[in-house]
């Protein structure tokens, strides 16, 4: 409660005057945007080479600076050929492991989601038809298709998504929304609007589960926020959409990414090397995607474009570690739907060390998320840590003031949050 008593009170405390200054600042973003597109044909997402120099960030900063910074190209012949290297071996993963990010989005239906809720759409639910689909992941069109086989109702396209971030909770969100009789959701991750669109909507549409009337139609797909098209494809789709996204602090996302790859390719450099082109000079590698998706006020900028604020709702990925019950109530009234999700779900597992949903009287099925959710972390060079709180400060300000809302991540300075004390 008081977290978000605290935010309102940031919120009404924004004076006027900061509100104009704010508007000003972003439109001459948006002429200093359109300069640099110009001569460098630099756009913030696709923009490879950036190095941002952390030593230089004042309180005062403005997104025209900030971008500046963020933009400035690193000193001639700089570029360090390993970590070139490295991030092409890191595409390289990304585009042949989508199979393993089913496997390992496989690995966290161990979360049920056979709830006893007792309704008639949660009886639907609990169809053995469900069940399969739920466990069957795969990430061929095909199995897909399989994996949506039609029951009660009819497909329709989604009226809610979850767009990110990545490694920000959106499994742990999505498995506790499922448990809701009016919200069915596709387990997998469609990647409709980065990687599949041109498969079309009908596509799109047939991997949804049925929905009788009255139910939210959903799925998640984190790297939608990062995207820089994704925005608009969305919009032209549903102008009215509900757009959810959870965010953590940045610098523990960072890890937590990095922690993924890492898991399936041990051979790659450490946390510390990859974070920076210059560790000596304090150029931090903000093209690196780890880094990158974390400065969520320049990727919320893009989705302003297209969607009012009160089209979104942000969830705080360390309150739904400890709060998941309170998250999942506000989740719940953005979505227009009855509190059903309540701290009855929930429990906290000693074991995991991460809430778990409670499981129903006539089930043995686990209800914590699989492996893959709450890794160790590797431990961190904590001037390293120190560093990029540094770095991601005045773009977390930023965020702060847009959404209205302050996640307070500045609190927790000087560590990982969660680190490799877990
Ligand atoms: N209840 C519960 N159980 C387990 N894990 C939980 C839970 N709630 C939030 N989290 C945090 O979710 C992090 C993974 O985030 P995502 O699900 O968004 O990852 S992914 O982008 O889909 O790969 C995962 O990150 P890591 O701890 O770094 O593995 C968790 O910290």
């Amino acid at each position: 409660m008081a977290f978000w008593s605290s935010t309102s009170v940031f919120t009404s405390k924004v004076p006027r005057k900061m509100l104009f200054m704010f508007t000003l600042s972003l439109s001459v973003t948006y002429l200093f945007y359109s300069l640099m597109s110009c001569y460098n044909s630099l756009q913030f997402p696709l923009q490879e080479n950036y190095v941002y120099q952390g030593r230089l960030v004042t309180e005062e900063t403005t997104f025209v600076t900030l971008r500046e910074k963020l933009y400035s190209t690193s000193p001639q012949g700089y570029l360090d050929e390993e970590l070139i290297e490295v991030t092409a071996a890191e595409k390289t993963v990304a585009i042949s492991t989508v199979k393993d990010n089913v496997e390992t989005e496989q690995r966290t239906l161990d979360w049920v989601r056979n709830q006893a809720a007792p309704t008639k759409t949660a009886a639907v639910y609990q169809s053995p038809a469900l069940e399969r689909e739920h466990q069957e992941f795969s990430t061929t069109d095909n199995e897909l298709r399989v994996n949506c086989t039609s029951d009660y109702g009819v497909k329709k396209l989604p009226q809610a998504i979850i767009i990110g971030v990545k490694k920000g909770g959106t499994r742990a969100l999505l498995e506790a929304l499922r448990v809701h009789p009016d919200i069915r959701a596709v387990g997998n991750e469609p990647h409709f609007f980065d990687r599949n669109y041109e498969k079309g909507l009908d596509w799109y549409r047939d991997l949804m589960p049925s929905t009788l009337e009255g139910q939210i139609t959903m799925e998640k797909t984190p790297s939608y926020f990062v995207t820089s098209h994704a925005p608009k494809r969305i919009h032209t789709m549903a102008r009215d959409i509900k757009l959810i996204i959870v965010v953590r602090n940045p610098v523990t996302r960072a890890i937590s990414d990095y922690t993924q790859t890492l898991s399936k390719k041990p051979e790659i450099p450490t946390f510390e090397v990859l974070a920076f082109k210059n560790r000596t000079l304090g150029l931090i590698d903000a093209s690196w995607s780890a880094l990158r998706i974390g400065i969520y006020a320049l990727h919320l900028e893009t989705w302003m474009q297209y969607f009012p604020l009160a089209q979104m709702h942000f969830v705080s990925g360390e309150r739904l570690i400890v709060d998941p019950a309170g998250e999942m109530g506000k989740v719940q009234d953005f979505l227009g739907l009855k509190r059903i999700v309540t701290d009855k779900h929930f429990y906290f597992n000693k074991t995991k060390g991460f809430p778990c949903l409670k499981k129903p009287e006539d089930s043995s099925t686990p209800r914590c998320l699989g492996k893959s959710k709450g890794r160790t972390h590797p431990k961190i060079d904590p001037d390293v840590i120190r560093r990029l709180h540094k770095f991601f400060k005045p773009f977390n300000m930023m965020f702060y003031q847009m959404t209205g809302q302050n996640f307070e991540w500045e609190l927790e300075e000087g560590s990982d949050s969660r680190g490799s004390q877990n």
